[in-house]
């Protein structure tokens, strides 16, 4: 299959201008691991759509570097006068504290409002300056990938004005736990615009659960395995770890001009064990406390005084911003002094240079590298321990490495892993590094080197778009949901009227009940109503002998005896667990040997946060708990109900076999298994005997607007099922007996499942609302005994 184009969108362009006359332009690299990353996409045909490092006011000058920069794929946003309340006001001095955990810095404290407001609308002018040159660039079929914190707002601007393009979003820095990142004004509207994307990486499982974590407990939507959904729509949510391009750096240490720089450097170090740090001059980084755990280890291994080094290459980075020059300060200060306390006239333990430095050269210090040292209070990966790795040579050097790294989860297991704040542990990993045997450094290489040459930039990038392509082509749609269609009302009823023995399953909350606001779904509360209008034309459906209606429920038994007593209907409540006909008492339909031990603990639990959340209540029953607060504060509501699941993982169902729905305004716990799908055959097998049915089920319609986990109900009756189907035995008798092969004669013409509310489902159709409903049931009655 032809590979789509790819516009990759991202603050900076690989390459930052100059300008050396009224027409021409220089460039230099652009420091940092995104731009390192992303030219190892070599497969795509790419674009790279970003800011090109400079302010361009006059019109021959953004004309000529856009003309420079095409030559290079590359395509300039101009921000001018926003950038600096943009780049270094919201994304570096707000969102970027925030992501790596420093909280929002002290000067917004005093002024938040106001300073806060600016920048973000710079923000949002920002993402809206790179959505122009998006659309003004993009062709039908490209995938657009967007990159980082900074274009947050950039997806659902995309989506906006053309629902079908294909859009990504990464974030190359950690995403923080939901508590850190709850402290950000814009929280909602950047994870809303977020999710419009459709598919969200992150670099860690961590990362990733957090973000899931922060749309839950922020936005109040249903989180699973694949990602986010939300009013129908699934946002994808996967890990995709970032490599490095190992070959550019395995051949370049190899270069002879290297091996040269290799000889050089040594030569120039004087046979001392070399310690390379290699860092934007980052807050984040944590070069003063990498400095202090070197200066301890001075301190207490005197006989290593004259024999080791300290080389950081701090590369410059943000220089506008206020945070980065007292960091800079904060590194000569501990330099000098440490400097000035273990130096001798010969030679000081740290060189500290504020410099980038040539690639060739940054290869052959990789290489003569005796201990790599990381440090990092946060990073997103950070792609220097994998560099380091790729360009060992002969006498293999060690990895320390900050756990707090994204990269600390890749390459663990063959560093030697520190919290950086602990001074004392960081100096002893130094000394362990320092005295470590030949084959304990050959071990942890050999483990490490396989990982980089093995996840490369480019297996990173082909990983991340076969998934965007995979999940936005439609034969994909939803990893094996085929794509669900506007349900053919004429077939439904042309199929009804011919049919001799019809199963109706419906659903009650959202199916049979009035259309309710999307805060308000998925929570059967004691005031759920069946639709006025549907009243009198669900007795009239039921009426017909050749109907047998089934209403299927996640509601307790009294609320569907409240609401459908007086039918002549089946009534299948919690999912199944229990189940009657109207005319007959309730059984129970709980599996044999299901363990409910963890009830009474998840009980007292709900019971606390009942108490202290006004609004809210409990539903209880055999074999689920439901806490809803749907009436309750929503805001509050959704806090506790966080906290809640803390107590519960920690306590009552930590080993217990259950599973746990967060719906829109409600908790479950339920015992695993209790699908709606799982009831099915259970229910089906009782209807079927309590029927005496003569001729196979020839017609079934089944209507709902049901969690993720219920889906399964749809695709119970699918035709290359229905082998499963025939095979049921009556589990209702008291003498299980197995019903005739000819319980259902379902064809593809023959049953329709239909989803309420929701395109991406399991289910063949799809209805708007319960409105829709109302109107089909009306039309199914006027064919009733025909
Ligand atoms: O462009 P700057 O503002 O100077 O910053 C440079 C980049 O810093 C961040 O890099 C992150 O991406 C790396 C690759 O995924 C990752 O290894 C590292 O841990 C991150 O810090 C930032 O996310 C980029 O947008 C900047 O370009
Ligand atoms: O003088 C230098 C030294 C290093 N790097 C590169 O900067 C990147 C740093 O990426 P990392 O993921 O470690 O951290 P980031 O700076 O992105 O936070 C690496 O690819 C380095 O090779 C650079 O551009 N100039």
């Amino acid at each position: 299959m032809a590979r789509p184009r790819l516009l990759v969108v991202s603050m900076s362009l690989p390459v930052t201008a100059k300008r050396t006359g009224e027409e021409s332009w220089s460039f230099t690299m652009s420091p940092g691991g995104l731009v390192s990353a992303l030219l190892g996409l070599k497969e795509f045909e790419t674009k790279w759509i970003g800011w090109p490092g400079v302010d361009v006011h006059d019109a021959i000058g953004k004309k000529t570097l856009s003309i420079t920069l095409a030559e290079k794929g590359c395509i300039p946003v101009f921000l001018e006068e926003v950038c600096d309340q943009y780049y270094n006001g919201y994304c570096n001095n707000i969102l970027w504290p925030i992501f790596h955990y420093l909280g929002t810095p002290p000067e917004y404290r005093n002024d938040a409002t106001i300073t806060y407001q600016s920048q973000y609308e710079a923000y949002k002018k920002a993402n809206q300056i790179f959505f122009d040159v998006v659309k003004e660039h993009y062709e039908e079929g490209d995938v657009v990938w967007c990159h980082d914190y900074h274009v947050m707002l950039l997806p659902q601007y995309l989506k906006e004005y053309n629902s079908k393009m294909k859009v990504g979003w990464f974030l190359h820095t950690p995403f923080p736990s939901s508590e850190m990142y709850k402290t950000l004004p814009s929280r909602s509207d950047l994870l809303r615009s977020v999710l419009t994307a459709d598919l969200v990486g992150f670099h860690t499982y961590d990362f990733a659960r957090h973000f899931l974590n922060a749309c839950m407990c922020i936005l109040g939507v249903e989180a699973t395995s694949e990602g986010i959904v939300d009013q129908g729509k699934v946002t994808r949510v996967a890990v995709f770890p970032i490599g490095i391009e190992p070959e550019r750096f395995i051949n370049t240490s190899e270069l002879s001009e290297v091996v040269q720089y290799m000889k050089k450097f040594k030569n120039d170090f004087g046979g001392r064990k070399l310690i390379l740090g290699v860092d934007r001059l980052d807050t984040i980084k944590g070069i003063p406390q990498k400095y202090q755990a070197f200066e301890k280890f001075l301190e207490e291994n005197a006989e290593w005084r004259g024999k080791v080094m300290l080389l950081q290459i701090a590369v410059p980075t943000r220089n506008g911003i206020g945070e980065y020059q007292k960091i800079k300060d904060q590194c000569h200060y501990h330099v000098g002094r440490i400097n000035g306390r273990f130096g001798s006239i010969s030679s000081v333990p740290i060189i500290h240079l504020d410099c980038s430095i040539d690639f060739n050269q940054l290869c052959a210090l990789y290489a003569i590298t005796d201990v790599l040292l990381v440090t990092s209070l946060r990073d997103g990966m950070n792609l220097v321990s994998s560099e380091f790795i790729a360009c060992q040579k002969a006498e293999k050097g060690v990895l320390i490495l900050s756990e707090f790294a994204g990269a600390g989860q890749s390459l663990g297991a063959g560093a030697i892993l520190v919290n950086p704040w602990n001074i004392k542990e960081v100096s002893s990993a130094i000394g362990e590094a320092l005295n470590m045997s030949h084959e304990e450094k050959e071990r942890k290489h050999k483990i490490n080197f396989q990982y980089v040459k093995t996840h490369s930039t480019q297996q990173w990038a082909d990983d991340f778009m076969n998934k965007l392509i995979e999940i936005t082509t439609s034969a994909e749609l939803g990893a094996g949901l085929a794509a669900t269609l506007e349900l053919p009302e004429h077939d439904v009823i042309q199929q009804y009227s011919k049919s001799n023995n019809r199963l109706l399953i419906l659903g009650f909350y959202g199916t049979l009940t009035q259309p309710m606001k999307n805060q308000e779904r998925r929570g059967d509360g004691m005031n759920l109503e069946l639709h006025p209008q549907l009243k009198e034309r669900l007795k009239e459906l039921c009426s017909d002998p050749k109907t047998t209606v089934v209403v299927l429920s996640r509601s307790e038994k009294c609320i569907l005896d409240k609401n459908f007593g007086e039918y002549n209907m089946w009534l299948a409540a919690e999912n199944g667990m229990f189940l009657r006909h109207t005319s007959g008492e309730w059984v129970t339909r709980i599996p044999e040997h299901m363990n409910l031990e963890w009830i009474d603990g998840v009980k007292h639990v709900f019971k606390y946060f009942t108490e202290r959340t006004p609004g809210s209540y409990l539903e209880t029953s055999e074999a689920s708990l439901v806490w809803n607060y749907e009436n309750a504060d929503a805001e509050f509501g959704r806090a506790q109900a966080r906290d809640m699941l803390q107590h519960l993982w920690a306590g009552p169902i930590s080993n217990a076999s259950v599973d746990v729905v967060r719906g829109g305004q409600s908790v479950e716990v339920h015992a695993v298994g209790v699908t709606k799908g799982s009831a099915m055959e259970r229910i089906l097998g009782e209807i079927v005997h309590n029927k005496s049915m003569a001729t196979p089920i020839d017609y079934v319609l089944c209507i709902g607007c049901f969690l993720g986990k219920d889906e399964d109900v749809y695709t119970f009756f699918e035709p290359e099922l229905t082998k499963k189907a025939k095979s049921l035995s009556s589990s209702g008798s008291d003498s299980p007996k197995k019903v005739s092969s000819t319980i259902v004669d379902l064809k593809g013409e023959n049953y329709f499942s239909v989803a309420i509310g929701q395109t991406h489902t399991k289910a063949r159709y799809f209805l708007d609302s319960s409105d829709d409903v109302v109107k089909l049931i009306g039309k199914l009655c006027t064919h009733n005994n025909a």
